[in-house]
């Protein structure tokens, strides 16, 4: 019985180990505190040994629907918001800053002390967790940080939270946000999901005013929208965190990777569509001075970025004119006409196929014969073979990617979660949609657009799509 699985594990650990005997260094533990600048945290995202560890997270996935009762992984599972409900409660009281400076633990009682939450509630939440691997309990009733919990750590100490916690989240690595924002509304629209999907209207309008996440919070506008609204103060601040949060999926000059922003010639316009307060387009202009970028957002995010981030980081950018911040509703007309490329990072996801196919046909509009689209969104593997792509020269160049060995999933089941987990947060938080490549084809198809290669950047969970006017 699962003999397969289990060479799988045990050849894929030997490698492992054989890569860390190499440096002379040590897989980083598990029962210590994540250290990012550790070169055992480098190590273990290196391809080769990121490779081994999705197919051991794979294997031991596969494994254990197999060997575990039914009844018991199928509980489990549904039970899973519990643990999601802990995390958020365990971060929203600021457990892990108080664990940080306590190597060897804390007791319920003094963490209560601190944070102000029922020591016997804050007892069985961190058990929880624990239980999934997430802090540890020494003993009976005393947590310490571990490498998982530690992750989501602000930096910030528990004082500086609890002077102004609104702020809690803002300058900080982003992970907590991120965490606290998906346990909380996401979670929350999330228990919505039935809902929506049988509602006669909202169901299948896919229009951005109707969400799960509206659902719950009893809005009937775009999630955006919902953000602005008096009282979600801590909540926006949070989500733009998060936003910087997410970048750690990305290795941290992704965009520079895949689409050869070389070839473009001098004073070639990218216009960054949805460009948030332009970090991305800073990256780029960095690297490539010579070309011309024009960052386009909602009023009140281009007014931040002017204010909070362009003048503060570059902003000989601004007043050469290299960088041009402009106001602009993508949903409407664009207004630059025959840039060389319209850069769209993590905007389609945000839409359903009826709004998106808007946004790229507003784009085609503007669009020249030369002018390449770029987008960079993650793509959605098929839980079965994708035999279209698998061979070179039969499907879209790029896609073509090696299949696990059986008998595993062909997407990596447990180990590439991940995409399947944010296509959930779109559709609960914003009636968006990560998309399979087939979607893609068929959605740039239909507004104009014919996809000509994928990019694929080690390390990322991002693709970069790249198509030009069909
Ligand atoms: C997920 S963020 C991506 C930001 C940026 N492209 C990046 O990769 O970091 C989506 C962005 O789309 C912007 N947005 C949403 N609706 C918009 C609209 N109708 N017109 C222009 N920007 C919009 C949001 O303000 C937000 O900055």
């Amino acid at each position: 019985m699962a003999q397969a699985q289990n060479y799988i594990i045990s050849a894929s650990v030997d490698q492992i180990d054989a890569a860390f005997e190499n440096f002379g260094q040590q897989y980083p533990s598990l029962d210590k505190p994540f250290n990012p600048t550790a070169p055992s945290e480098a190590i273990s995202l290196s391809p080769e040994v990121v490779r081994c560890s999705s197919l051991i997270v794979a294997a031991c996935g596969h494994l254990s629907a197999n060997v575990n009762v039914p009844a018991m992984s199928i509980y489990a599972t549904a039970g899973g918001f519990h643990v999601s409900a802990a995390l958020g409660a365990a971060l929203e009281g600021n457990t892990v800053e108080i664990l940080r400076d306590h190597p060897s633990g804390l007791s319920i009682y003094d963490i209560s002390a601190q944070n102000g939450m029922d020591p016997i509630h804050l007892g069985r939440i961190l058990r929880l967790l624990a239980t999934h691997h997430i802090f540890i309990e020494i003993t009976p009733n005393v947590f310490k940080n571990n490498r998982l919990s530690s992750m989501m750590d602000t930096l910030k100490t528990v004082n500086e939270i609890q002077s102004d916690p609104e702020n809690k989240h803002v300058g900080t690595p982003g992970m907590s946000a991120l965490i606290e924002h998906t346990c909380d509304e996401i979670m929350k629209g999330a228990s919505f999901l039935t809902e929506f999907l049988t509602d006669p209207v909202m169901g299948s309008s896919g229009a951005q005013e109707h969400s799960p996440m509206g659902v719950a919070f009893k809005y009937n506008k775009p999630s955006w929208e919902w953000y602005e609204n008096p009282g979600n103060e801590y909540r926006v601040k949070r989500f733009m965190a998060a936003m910087e949060g997410s970048t750690k999926f990305d290795p941290p000059n992704a965009i520079l990777q895949g689409f050869d922003w070389g070839s473009l010639p001098s004073k070639a316009l990218v216009v960054d569509v949805g460009g948030g307060m332009g970090h991305t387009t800073k990256k780029i202009c960095e690297a490539y001075p010579d070309l011309k970028y024009v960052v386009q957002d909602r009023p009140m995010v281009i007014e931040q970025g002017r204010s909070k981030f362009w003048r503060n980081e570059f902003s000989e950018a601004l007043s050469d004119g290299s960088v041009v911040l402009q106001a602009h509703d993508f949903l409407t007309e664009q207004l630059i006409l025959h840039a060389n490329v319209f850069l769209c990072r993590m905007i389609l996801h945000d839409y359903g196929r009826s709004m998106a196919k808007v946004i790229l046909q507003h784009l085609r509009d503007a669009a020249s014969q030369d002018t390449k689209l770029l987008i960079v969104d993650t793509i959605v593997p098929y839980a079965c073979l994708d035999e279209s792509q698998m061979e070179a020269g039969r499907g879209i160049p790029g896609m073509e990617f090696p299949q696990p060995p059986a008998p595993l999933l062909a997407n990596l089941g447990k180990a590439n979660a991940i995409p399947y987990i944010a296509d959930f947060q779109m559709l609960v938080g914003f009636n968006g949609e990560e998309r399979t490549i087939g979607t893609f084809t068929e959605l740039l198809y239909e507004s104009g657009w014919k996809i000509t290669r994928v990019f694929t950047i080690p390390g990322s969970i991002h693709k970069q799509i790249l198509a030009v006017v069909a």
